[in-house]
């Protein structure tokens, strides 16, 4: 199993990023990213964020499944929720005491604002500095991250380049390259398979032959996640608090504008993809079936030789 690259240089990191033909994740460590690494413990966020409200993700489970859906969303004042991560049990509770939970923010209107934690949580958003790898027109999205101990988030890609830098506890990272998507069983953007560590090999045959990259990062640790590698992600020992950074890398009109989780496809596949599907249905009007199950079989052969020339260009 490799490990996901590390470094201790900003200038090697930078080079990774902006290299067209380099790209893979890496771990950078000893960069500054601020005073949050000291400051941020439960009760300074509690008394600086305050009651807000956020919208969370409750579970009584370790591994919150996007599939299966074995959470519920719940509301809580900011400064009760990062005290209920800290506990492993809590006494106020919604479905168990030993529940777990997962903050992703959001805007401050959910539907229609991208996050942003200068604009969201502007007490604490000069606290954090983020490694210069993008310039500052590349900026998409910052997201504050809270979770409890032992929680891990599905496998799932984002569609922008992202810098996760971590503040506080330790997370365990398993990444697999974009070209392991036949492997990994995707449904929209998420894998199929929740128990990434032990999967059923019975079940999910083809996981055999991903490549598991995997990698530990600690506060003041920041991982890169290029667009379109997929990632699970575990808190280990204590409570975790992140904040990732989404990034433009290509031109800014191939990205959905009011794409909120950076996990939308990008422009021109869902131009292509609705294009396919209208062809397709002029196909079936036209056709009987006989015809357009044979029609759509030469398709996939035509995709499949697509595929494969495109294989020995990468
Ligand atoms: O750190 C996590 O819990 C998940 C991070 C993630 O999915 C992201 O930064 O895109
Ligand atoms: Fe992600």
């Amino acid at each position: 199993m490799p490990t996901i690259y590390e470094t201790d240089s900003l200038d090697e990191a930078i080079d990774i990023v902006q290299d067209e033909n380099k790209r893979f994740p890496f771990i950078l460590h000893k960069f500054d990213i601020g005073s949050c690494q000291e400051k941020w413990t439960s009760e300074y966020l509690a008394t600086k964020i305050g009651a807000k409200p956020v919208r969370i993700h409750v579970s009584q489970d370790a591994m919150m499944d996007f599939v299966r859906k074995n959470f519920t969303y719940e509301n809580l004042p900011f400064n009760k929720l990062i005290h209920r991560c800290e506990q492993i049990i809590n006494e106020e509770y919604f479905l168990a005491p030993n529940e777990r939970y997962y903050f992703r923010a959001l805007g401050d209107n959910q539907r229609t604002d991208v996050a942003n934690i200068e604009k969201h949580f502007p007490s604490i958003a000069n606290d954090i500095k983020y490694p210069p790898l993008f310039s500052t027109e590349q900026f998409f999205s910052s997201v504050f991250r809270v979770g409890s101990a032992d929680t891990q988030l599905w496998t799932h890609y984002d569609i922008m380049d992202n810098v996760l830098i971590q503040v506080h506890g330790t997370k365990r990272l398993i990444m697999f390259k974009p070209s392991d998507i036949d492997y990994l069983y995707i449904d929209g953007d998420k894998s199929l398979v929740n128990d990434i560590e032990n999967p059923d090999f019975e079940t999910y045959p083809l996981l055999r032959q991903a490549t598991y990259y995997t990698g530990i990062i600690k506060p003041g640790d920041c991982l890169y996640i290029p667009a379109l590698w997929f990632h699970n992600v575990k808190s280990l020992d204590t409570y975790a608090i992140s904040v990732n950074v989404f990034w433009y890398h290509l031109k800014a009109d191939f990205y959905e504008p009011k794409d909120l989780y950076g996990n939308k496809d990008l422009v021109p596949f869902s131009r292509t993809i609705g294009q396919l599907a209208k062809s397709l249905n002029e196909l079936d009007k036209q056709l009987p079936p006989v015809y357009v199950d044979f029609y759509a079989k030469r398709l996939r052969s035509y995709l499949d030789n697509y595929i494969k020339e495109y294989e020995r260009k990468l």
